[in-house]
């Protein structure tokens, strides 16, 4: 599934036209499916339906119809002007002796539901007047908001606050990325009869789906030993830090990993997981590291300003590497890439503006940018954390589905590196061990949702998140 913008879903529209299926087909789908999501969460209730002049308010006075057929009460307000299809609903309602009044006349009434169909993709820049203060009024009304595609002004400001979110065909930036994802509340994606053809373009981002990850998982053979099914390197520790390796170590093996070995310097005060096999050293070697018996290493976490040394350590063993956290320098990275080791960063906004040189509000603002380039400089795997994580490599980007706000606390970074290093262990891809890592970490915060939860708790969830993947229990949030 893909990740739509607003130009790529006219494109869309236009080559499903182009290939014979009828715009206004596509239209009057999403009024009934549109108006079907309202009054399944709004039963029995009053509908207003406010119209803007485009393509929106064309699914608006769809909508309306419908529920005039189903013999809902519902009142439409609409602006005028309409052209093509969007007039074309405006007579079909018009046949249903309707009365359509002006956008201008609507004032709140208590009770009420409002089906907010002003504007959706065709924004070009902020709202301003009129429509301005029409959106304040919405707001302030203190009634319950269902939008048609996107909540009317996104993304700028200002724009509606809805409670409903009906995403017509595909989901866009908007539902996807924060802060903008907030204002849609409740997100429903409607599909309204598109060609698949018409939605299948490679160059879009990905969406990570239960679907699509649930072929990624790697199987458990029967004869599966703790030799066979991805032996952990976990390396880091520093007197200060101690936690965080150990935290990658419980994680990596609720994630599936056979045997995980913690490596650290022995003057620090780690304290692996009783499973873990430990190797303190007295500083950061090849010939140290080597005893370990691993398919994959995860470094960095926790290291200090030691990560630097740790890194070349793990480097000379040529295994597939997460690099986190300390181990996070330029240099580094490049060493890695250079030396043709399958590589998967980890950076927080911060460490990626470290990496780019900019800032991490300039980051954070265009996530999608800032993976994709950090890719293309370094010729690794990036997995750049946010709300949502987005995974780059190559010219290709995927976007995270699962995760919430609770997670944003110590050491869940720690973790993912963990989870990803038991994929790569397993013998998956960079990219693959990336997506599936990623996305089962939001899985297992989302069982957990709840303010106050610690990292090594979402660690221990993953044994549930991944079985809920693997039997297809997983319902994705648009649903
Ligand atoms: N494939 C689909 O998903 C389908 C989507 N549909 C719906 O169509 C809209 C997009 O329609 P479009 O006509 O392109 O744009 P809008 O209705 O969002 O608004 C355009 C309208 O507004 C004017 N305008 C633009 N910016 C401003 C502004 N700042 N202030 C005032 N007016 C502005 C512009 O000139 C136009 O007149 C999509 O979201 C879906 O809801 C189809 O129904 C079916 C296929
Ligand atoms: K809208």
């Amino acid at each position: 599934m893909r990740l739509f913008t607003a130009e790529a879903m006219r494109l869309a529209d236009q080559k499903a036209t182009q290939i014979g299926y009828p715009s206004l087909l596509l239209m009057d789908t999403a009024g009934r499916k549109v108006a079907r999501a309202l009054l399944q969460a709004y039963p029995n209730r009053r509908v207003v339906v406010l119209c803007g002049k485009g393509n929106n308010g064309g699914d608006g006075l769809a909508a309306a119809r419908w529920m005039r057929v189903w013999g809902c009460e519902v009142e439409v307000y609409a602006a005028e002007g309409q052209q093509g299809d969007a007039k074309a609903m405006r007579q079909a309602l018009e046949s249903h002796k309707l009365t359509i009044r002006p956008l201008t006349d609507w004032q709140p009434t208590p009770g009420t539901v409002l089906l907010d169909a002003l504007f959706g993709t065709g924004l070009n820049r902020p709202l301003q007047g009129f429509y301005a203060d029409l959106v304040g009024k919405i707001n302030q009304s203190g009634l319950s908001v269902v939008a048609a595609d996107l909540p009317s002004g996104l993304p700028y400001v200002p724009h509606v606050e809805a409670d409903l979110t009906v995403a017509l065909a595909a989901l866009k930036l908007e539902h996807v990325f924060y802060p903008h994802r907030a204002a849609c509340g409740k997100i429903l994606l409607a599909e309204i009869g598109m060609p698949p053809e018409a939605l299948a373009d490679e160059s879009l981002p990905e969406l990570l789906t239960p679907q699509a990850l649930h072929a990624l998982l790697p199987p458990r053979p029967g004869n599966a030993h703790k030799g066979n099914v991805g032996r952990v390197l976990v390396v880091g520790g520093y007197p200060s830090y101690t936690g965080a390796p150990a935290l990658s170590a419980i994680a990596a093996y609720r994630a599936g990993a056979g045997l995980v070995t913690v490596a650290y310097p022995q003057e620090a005060a780690v304290v692996p997981p009783l499973e873990a096999v430990r190797l303190p050293v007295a500083g950061w070697s090849h010939a140290a590291l080597k005893p370990a018996k691993a398919e994959a290493v995860a470094v960095g976490m926790g290291a200090g300003p030691s990560g630097k040394e740790a890194a070349k350590a793990v480097l000379e063993l040529g295994l597939p590497t997460l690099l986190d956290a300390d181990a996070l320098h330029s240099e580094t990275v490049e060493e890695f890439a250079g030396a043709g080791i399958p590589t998967v960063i980890t950076p927080h906004p911060g460490e990626a503006a470290r990496l780019l040189q900019s800032s991490a509000q300039e980051v954070a603002q265009a996530p999608l940018e800032a993976a994709r380039t950090l890719a293309e400089r370094f010729a690794v795997t990036v997995v750049l954390k946010g709300g949502p994580t987005v995974i780059a490599e190559n010219g290709r980007l995927a976007v995270n589905t699962t995760g919430n706000p609770a997670m944003a606390t110590g050491g869940m970074g720690d973790v993912l590196s963990g989870v990803i290093g038991a994929f790569l262990a397993a013998g998956l891809a960079p990219w693959d061990a990336a997506r599936l890592g990623v996305y089962l970490h939001g899985l297992a915060g989302d069982l957990l949702a709840r303010v106050g939860m610690l990292a090594h708790e979402l660690a221990d969830a993953l044994p549930q998140a991944r079985k809920q993947l693997a039997q297809g229990q997983v319902r994705p949030y648009w649903h």
